[in-house]
Order: C-alpha cells, then structure tokens, then sequence
C-alpha cells in the first residue's frame, strides 16, 4: 500500500472514493494542497486589478504587470568554480614575489606560458608598445576622410615643395652638397689648416659622410659580419651560452650588447659568466668580481688549465642540472661566447680534458664555430672571439684587452705608457729585472703626458740594453721590446688586473695582494714552461701537436709566435659530433 499521493491515484484509478477509514472523499473536503500550488494561489489573490467606473483596468494586479521588479544578485564567489579570489594586497604581494623570482638570475621560469607572467611584463610592454600607440592615435586623430582628402571637394593641404618633379629634386640635393663642401673649405681656411692638413680631414670622413676618427683597420678585428655571423648561430643553436670574460679586466671584456640580445631576443636561453684567468689576478680581486657580476648573471670563477684547473667541476655539475631542467630534450648546447683569447676555447679543452680546440696565445685562433661533445646529453660549442663595436674604445683599449694581434700593430712602442700605468712598478722591475725608468714616486698615470712618453722610452730602452735587442748602429730597438712588453702584459707574464668597482682596498691588504700576485704569476710561469709551449695544429689528434718553442724562447725572440706557427688551425672542421662520446670523459 502506497502512501500520500500516490495511495490517493490508486484509490481515484480503482473507483474507491472512501479514504480506507470508512470516510467518503468529495472534492473540496480534505483537500491537501502543496507550498507551490499555494504559492501560485496567493499570488492571484495578491489583491485585485483596479478598475475605474466604466470596468477598465486603472491599475493592473501585481500578477498583470508588465514592469519587471528590479533583481540585485548577490555576489557569490562560489560562481567562479576554479577560481579563487583575492585581495588587491594579495594580488601585489603575489605579482612582487614572482617579480623578484623571475629577475633573481640564480632560478630559472622553465615554464612561463604557465605562469601569468602579464602580471609582470604588463607596465614593461607598455613602456615599450607607448611609442606604438602615440603614434596610432596620433594617425587616429591627424587621418581626415576620404572624401576630405582625395575628390573635388577635397580640403586636404597640399605640401609646399620648392621643387616641381624629382629631376629638380636631384639638382637641388646637388647644390646643397656642393655648397656644404664650399662652406667646408672656408671653415678650414679660416681655423688655418693647411692642404696637407685637409687630407688628414677627409680621411677621418667615412664615404657615408660620418664623421669619425681615422683608425688602423686592425682595430677592427671581430668586428666583421662574419664573425657575428658565427655569433648568432652558436647563440641560436645553443641553451645555454657562457660568456666568458677575462678575470683581469671584466668589465672590458663584456659584450653588453650580445647580453642585451639574448635578454629580450632569446630570454628562454641561460646565460651565465665565466670569469676566466682566474689565476692571474687575487683570489680576493676574483671573488669580488664574482659577486658583483652575479647580481645580474650567474658567475662562475674558472682557470682553464689541462693539468691544474680551477672550477671545472662546478662548471660540469651546473651543466648537468641545466641538463636536467631540460629533460624532455635529448641533449643540451653549451655556446662559449667572448671576446677574442679570453680562453674559450682553453676552456672547453680544459672541461674534455683533451686537446680537441686549437688554442694560442693570439687573438682570432678560432675562425668559425665548432661542436664538440662533452657528455651524451651536454654539448659545447666554441665560438670566434666577438668584439662589439663601441664609439668610445680607444685603439689602447682595443689592444689590451687582447683584441689586436700585437705583431699587426704600427708603432706599438706608443702603447707602452698604457702598459705602465696599468702595472704597477715593482712588478715590471721584478718580470724585467731593469730599475730606473722613472726618476719619482708619483703614479704613473697621474703624470702629464710627455713625461709618461719619456718615461717609457727610457723603460723600453732599459731592456733593450739588458737583453741586447740593439738595431744597427747600437740604437735600442724600441718596437721591438715594445711588442714583447705588450705580448707579456696580454699573456700574463706582468701581474695587473683592474680593481671592481666601489672596491675600496686598504694598503695592508693591497700590498698583500701585489706580493700573492708575483707568486700567481711565477706559478702561471712554471705551469707555462711546463705544458703550455705547444701549440696544436688542425684536429684533435694529440699526435699532431707541433712545438713552437719553449716560454724562454718567446722571451728571447718574439717573433717566433708568427701566423705561420698557427696556420693549420684554418682546417679546423664546422661541425664535429662525437656521438660515441659517453660521461665518463668528465668527472665532476
Ligand atoms: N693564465 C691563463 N691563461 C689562459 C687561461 N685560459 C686560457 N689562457 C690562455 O689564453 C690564450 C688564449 O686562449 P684561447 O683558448 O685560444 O682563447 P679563445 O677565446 O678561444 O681565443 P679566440 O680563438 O681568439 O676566440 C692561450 O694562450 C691560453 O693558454 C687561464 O685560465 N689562465
């Protein structure tokens, strides 16, 4: 027996009209009506239509109206299913938080399409999409109609040329540059130039018509879109690219540019510093550097060296866990980028272990890219040393970061007074074995000029006389020494190493420095005599190893580091892949 309802149904279906007590049922009578059947009852009850005295409606009944009530929904957080809210103060500590994670250079976003990362870029891409949107909406507002601009009614205003059609146009830029060139010649007439002065003007103007200073072509060098060619496709091909930079003088051996292209052009690459020769300069001064450069990019201290390396092990075990964070891919490519000899690719020897990079104690040893594979999943490539071109490097500059071939240079005698005041005294007596080049105890470079010039003419005469480098006639061969003096400041035969910046140094501990710096310096020696004499010609086959000479012999004749020693390095292959090469090659 049902109940309810449904008891009901079957007693009305059957024909049984009592309520199973005896009760007869009528309609009307015990009538149970439910809330929504009550609800709807209510609402017709819910007060009458008003109607005037003729039976028409004045005022329809609540039901009949056609106004809809005005609803207010509330809220409810519960819409968003899988979303949360929070608060704006939420909302900044979280958008600071991923801001400060994602310009911290030590952690790595690997997945950022994830990540609302709007939520930072947003300020920054305004900045840089304003000009774009100045200038819509300057088009916006300067654009007239068509009807304004083109047609008989056309109210645009022409532009007011002097000219009538392109050939008066040509004839007039003419005019121009020939008056340009008559007003140049009175400026020079009247500052009092010469004509033999006037060749040396137009010298220093590029045919484009840019003014800049005459400059030897060999300062130039790693400059050519060649080698940037080469740079883009290592930067290209690679995940992570080391900058390598010379611990002696960092901040000259930086290519913010190249650091500038990979942030905003290539920001999924990592990019990291490798401060190389590290033992030429204090621990102290190298530490320093590190933590200053590690501000911006991962910085690693490294001493590229076969037998007596420093730093390799980290280097290999930081490639592993790049190795690692790219799991999904099959192996990783390490590009070495930097300027020229600043030991890339002594580097990648030093982390193979083998002699698989030609390497020499001159600049642009490597001419085109090269892989090399260090482990199954980690492989390196060399790159040519890069040199950004600057308006403000002077040839000095160029040449003592290692830049310029030394033997290339004219006159290198005139870059000798650069070398003085980077070294410090002692330490040229000590390397020399001269004394008395200089007749005070001032600073070198705090000097006037002539007596800087004097100066180092009588400290290139010293060892001319000492080591018997006389021309003819019993005159000191000053280009000569000079070449040899700038071959040993570039290859760490004089210790000198620029300070950081906002380093101050007290004068116990700088004196402390100076003496640790000869030690370092006697040590690179010994280390150099030792192994380093050689110099490897084209492949990687340690049987082909060809003997230049030994350090003595570089001391005693210079010229026995010419190109031809180094020739066979233009055989060196583009691309090699050692794909049988497993990680027992490396220890970490
Ligand atoms: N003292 C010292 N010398 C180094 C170190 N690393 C490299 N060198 C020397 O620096 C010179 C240049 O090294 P390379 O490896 O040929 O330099 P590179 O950057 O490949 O040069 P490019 O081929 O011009 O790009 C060589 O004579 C190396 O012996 C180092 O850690 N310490």
């Amino acid at each position: 027996m049902g109940t309810g309802k449904k008891e009901a149904t079957r007693r009305e279906r059957q024909g049984k009209t009592n309520d199973g007590m005896g009760n007869v049922r009528t309609k009307g009578e015990n009538f149970y009506r439910d809330a929504k059947r009550v609800k709807s009852l209510n609402m017709f009850k819910d007060g009458k239509a008003q109607r005037n005295a003729q039976g028409d409606i004045t005022k329809a009944a609540s039901y009949q109206s056609k106004e809809a009530p005005v609803a207010r929904v509330e809220p409810n957080r519960k819409w968003f299913t899988n979303t949360r809210v929070i608060s704006q103060d939420a909302l900044n500590a979280f958008r600071g938080a991923v801001e400060a994670q994602s310009k911290d250079p030590y952690s790595y976003l690997l997945k950022q399409n994830k990540l609302p990362m709007s939520l930072i870029h947003d300020n920054k891409d305004k900045e840089r999409k304003d000009g774009l949107i100045q200038h819509k909406a300057k088009i916006k507002i300067e654009s007239e109609k068509f009807a304004d601009t083109f047609g008989p009614k056309a109210q645009r205003k022409r532009p007011r040329l002097a000219v009538a059609n392109l050939e008066d146009l040509a004839n007039s830029t003419t005019q121009d540059y020939s008056t340009y060139e008559e007003r140049q010649a009175e400026a020079r007439i009247l500052a009092g130039l010469g004509e033999d002065k006037e060749a040396d003007i137009d010298k220093s103007i590029h045919d484009d018509g840019e003014i800049t200073t005459a400059r030897e072509p060999v300062f130039s060098k790693g400059q050519s879109k060649r080698i940037w060619n080469e740079l883009y496709k290592v930067i290209d091909s690679s995940d992570v690219v080391i900058h390598v930079l010379d611990a002696r003088d960092p901040l000259g051996t930086r290519c913010r540019s190249v650091e500038k292209y990979i942030r905003e052009e290539a920001p999924h690459k990592h990019l990291l510093f490798l401060l190389n020769k590290c033992d030429l300069v204090p621990t102290s001064v190298a530490a320093k550097w590190v933590k200053l450069l590690s501000q911006e990019y991962p910085t690693l201290a490294f001493h590229a060296s076969m037998t007596n390396s420093f730093g390799k092990g980290t280097l290999i075990s930081l490639l592993r866990q790049f190795s690692s964070l790219h799991s999904s891919r099959k192996q990783i490519s390490v590009g070495f980028i930097g300027y020229p000899n600043t030991g890339k690719s002594s580097i990648i020897n030093t982390l193979r272990k083998k002699k698989v990079c030609t390497t020499a104690p001159i600049p642009g040893e490597t001419k085109v890219w090269q892989y090399i594979t260090l482990m199954k999943r980690i492989y390196l490539i060399d790159c040519p040393g890069i040199v950004p071109p600057s308006m403000v490097d002077t040839p000095e500059d160029i040449l003592l970061r290692g830049v310029v071939r030394v033997e290339n240079v004219e006159h290198p005698a005139q870059y000798v007074p650069a070398v003085l005041a980077k070294c410090k005294r002692h330490h040229l007596e000590r390397t020399y074995d001269v004394k008395g080049w200089s007749s005070d105890d001032k600073e070198f470079s705090e000097k006037p000029e002539k007596e800087r010039i004097e100066e180092s003419v009588k400290f290139l005469e010293l060892i001319a006389r000492k080591g018997g480098r006389l021309l003819r006639g019993g005159e000191a061969d000053l280009d000569g020494v000079a070449k040899m003096v700038l071959n040993d400041f570039l290859r760490g035969k004089i210790p000198w190493f620029s300070p950081p910046p906002a380093a101050e140094v007290d004068d116990d501990k700088e004196q402390g420095r100076d003496e640790k710096l000869g030690f370092t310096h006697k040590k690179r020696k010994r280390e150099l005599e030792e192994e380093d004499g050689t110099i490897i010609t084209a492949g990687d086959d340690e049987d082909e190893e060809v003997e230049v000479g030994s350090e003595e012999d570089e001391e005693d004749d210079f010229e026995g580091f010419d190109d031809e020693d180094v020739e066979g390095a233009e055989d060196e292959g583009g691309v090699e892949i050692d794909p049988n090469d497993s990680d027992e090659e490396t220890s970490s």
